[in-house]
């Protein structure tokens, strides 16, 4: 066979190989793969709407939040909404609640909200979305059915049985800066991640082309791989973890030094010998960069002793990982726990990265913090 014919070949079957991923029912958690992409789709487009409509266009006071909690709540609605209709039994374990959109004052909010979810809803269905998802033209919900649905999200978690977590927008500082934010969405069985998603509308596809193309979902599913998908339609792509060496990491961590220690990364990266600055960004996307091949290394301190991780803010990130090649401890080497309730209970900080540095860096976490490594 001539080298050209070989190409050919090859192409054809890479085609195959990434529509076949999407169509194929036979593989476990296929439909809730396909949902779940529509999904976030759809609340991605809703929570740019938002940006474009009230943060671009809108001169805020300083520190108004009122967009991003519009944003937040309608996402949040549109998801359990598609959820109620496609899996009416399963539980959500949703950051949101709508207790003060209930109340008088929350009035004129409420309108805002009701009317971006519908909104999102009616938008037209493109391929792979189900009429039975209750999206497409004449969905429209009312007030009550949103604020219930926005309410399904009050599950407490636990061990056993399957749930869904939703954080309708993860980062929601960067959502007001223009910058990294992501709309996530997991589904557990039995406190396993089966299914993790998130979609980042401002990510860039490639980070070292930063004006490049922008927005891209990261899906996996347990023993399926993690997927990049171009938000504009294009075709997925299967992510793997580069190899590291310690000194080649760079820190991916949080812009807010609240949220996760900047001071002890600096003492760990002078353990392990890192002299690249860090990669400080907003939300879960990190998770998606560091899955992809961007960095090598997450880690999020604790800078608060009495504040507990969300699960919703680690359950689809630590499966894109994981899928990706990626081990995703805490601080003492433990796997992330799910199974506690709502927050992951037990867990101290999280330290995420490629299987070859691993170790090393945990090694240095624990030199840096006196956290103890596991018995
Ligand atoms: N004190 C403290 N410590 C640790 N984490 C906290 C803390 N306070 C809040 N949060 C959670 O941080 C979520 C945002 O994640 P990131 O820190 O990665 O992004 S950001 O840079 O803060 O935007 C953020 O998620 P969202 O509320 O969805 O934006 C919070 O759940
Ligand atoms: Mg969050
Ligand atoms: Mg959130
Ligand atoms: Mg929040």
């Amino acid at each position: 066979m001539n080298s050209r014919s070989y190409l050919q070949i090859r192409r054809i079957i890479g085609v195959f190989t990434t529509r076949s991923f999407t169509t194929m029912s036979t593989r476990p958690f296929a439909l809730e793969r396909q949902f779940a992409v529509s999904a976030v789709r759809r609340a991605c487009a809703l929570t740019s709407s938002v940006f474009n409509k009230l943060v671009k266009n809108e001169t805020l006071t300083k520190g108004d939040k009122s967009p991003v909690t519009v944003g937040d709540y309608a996402a949040q609605g549109l998801i359990s909404i598609m959820l109620k209709n496609s899996f009416p039994a399963d539980p959500i374990v949703g950051e949101e609640d709508a207790g003060e959109l209930r109340a008088d004052e929350g009035k004129v909010l409420r309108e805002r909200i009701i009317d971006l979810a519908n909104e999102a809803l009616v938008a037209p269905r493109v391929e792979g979305d189900k009429a039975e998802w209750g999206i497409g033209p004449g969905q429209t919900k009312t007030t009550d059915e949103l604020l219930d649905a926005i309410d399904r999200g009050n599950y407490d978690g636990g061990r056993t049985g399957r749930m869904w977590t939703i954080d309708p927008i993860d980062g929601t500082k960067g959502f007001l800066r223009g910058e990294q934010y992501a709309v996530c969405l997991s589904l557990l069985v039995d406190a396993q991640v089966q299914l993790g998603i998130i979609g980042c509308p401002n990510l860039p596809l490639d980070l070292s082309n930063p004006d490049g193309e922008r927005g891209c979902i990261f899906v996996a599913v347990r023993g399926q791989g993690c997927q990049q998908i171009p938000l504009s339609g294009a075709s997925e792509t299967t992510l793997s973890m580069p190899t590291f060496t310690p000194s080649s990491l760079t820190f991916l961590e949080s812009v807010e030094a609240m949220h996760s220690s900047h001071s002890t990364s600096d003492i760990i990266s002078s353990i392990i010998g890192i002299t690249r600055p860090p990669i400080r960004m907003d939300s879960q996307a990190k998770y998606g960069c560091l899955a992809r091949g961007d960095g090598g290394l997450y880690l999020r301190m604790p800078t608060n002793a009495g504040y507990r991780e969300k699960i919703w803010d680690h359950a689809p990130g630590c499966l894109l990982v994981e899928e990706a090649g990626g081990i995703v401890t805490d601080s003492r080497g433990l796997p992330l726990d799910f199974g506690v309730g709502r927050t992951l209970g037990e867990n101290y900080g999280v330290v995420a990265a490629g299987k070859e540095v691993h170790a090393v860096v945990l090694d240095a976490v624990q030199q840096a913090t006196g956290v103890k490594a596991k018995a």
